[in-house]
């Protein structure tokens, strides 16, 4: 048997739509199941259901095999784990974005303070960064921020809030990972399921 950790939320939703699209019903049927179980068992394969920052925990210590998470995490914090293919969905960016007619960023609040830390260093820039949880886009309303470093998809969010983009900073995708021990050890079940999906190794 091998572990999948899939990422609950918009992830989900978008792996379910990426493997009908693959054929596979007999996954995509149970993981539309209304059960509120955090795991599922189909044929030889267990999925697990968990919040996205914590799926490369539970790849990182064997826990699970396979993790389908958001490159977003995987950039945040440092993990141990096997990079082993990029997906085809969740794909959106990070940005700089603030009020209009911000000439400098003094201040930037963010939920992912390390992807912030790291573009503005980079950038040479000294910004002093303020870590939230979400709802990022009020920082710069209230005057908390200049500005926010954050997740843009369709670009509703900062439009609705009155900001805009001033910076692309790196591009984001669904990504498939493994356990660095368990995909040699468990290489035939491992190798069977991603070429299911689809996901060429
Ligand atoms: N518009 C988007 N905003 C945020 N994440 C997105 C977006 N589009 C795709 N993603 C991907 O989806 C993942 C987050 O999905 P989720 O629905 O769990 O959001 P969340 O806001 O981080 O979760 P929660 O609501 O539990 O705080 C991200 O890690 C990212 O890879
Ligand atoms: O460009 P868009 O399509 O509008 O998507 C981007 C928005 O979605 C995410 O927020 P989320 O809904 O996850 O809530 P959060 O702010 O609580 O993280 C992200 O942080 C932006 O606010």
């Amino acid at each position: 048997m091998i572990t999948v950790a899939l990422s609950k939320g918009r992830l989900f939703d978008d792996f379910i739509k990426y493997i009908e699209g693959q054929g596979l019903k007999k996954y995509s049927e149970v993981l539309r199941g209304e059960s509120r179980t955090l795991f599922t068992l189909v044929d030889d394969v267990r999925f697990i259901f968990a919040k996205g920052p914590d799926v490369p925990v539970y790849v990182e210590r064997g826990a699970a095999d396979i993790g389908i998470v958001g490159s977003d995490i995987l950039d945040e914090e440092d993990f141990e784990y096997l990079n082993v293919s990029g997906l085809p969905f969740g794909r959106c960016h990070f940005a700089l974005a603030g009020p209009p007619n911000i000439d400098h960023f003094n201040t930037v609040a963010s939920k992912y303070i390390n992807i912030a830390r790291k573009y503005f260093n980079q950038e040479q820039e000294a910004v002093s960064l303020i870590h939230l949880n979400g709802s990022v886009e009020l920082a710069p309303i209230l005057g908390l921020a200049d500005g926010i470093v954050d997740i843009v998809q369709t670009g509703n969010t900062l439009k609705d809030n009155g900001l805009i983009e001033y910076k692309k900073i790196t591009e984001v995708q669904a990504r498939l990972i493994a356990n660095k021990q368990t995909f040699y050890t468990k290489e035939e079940e491992i190798y069977k399921f991603i070429s299911e999906i689809g996901v060429i190794a």
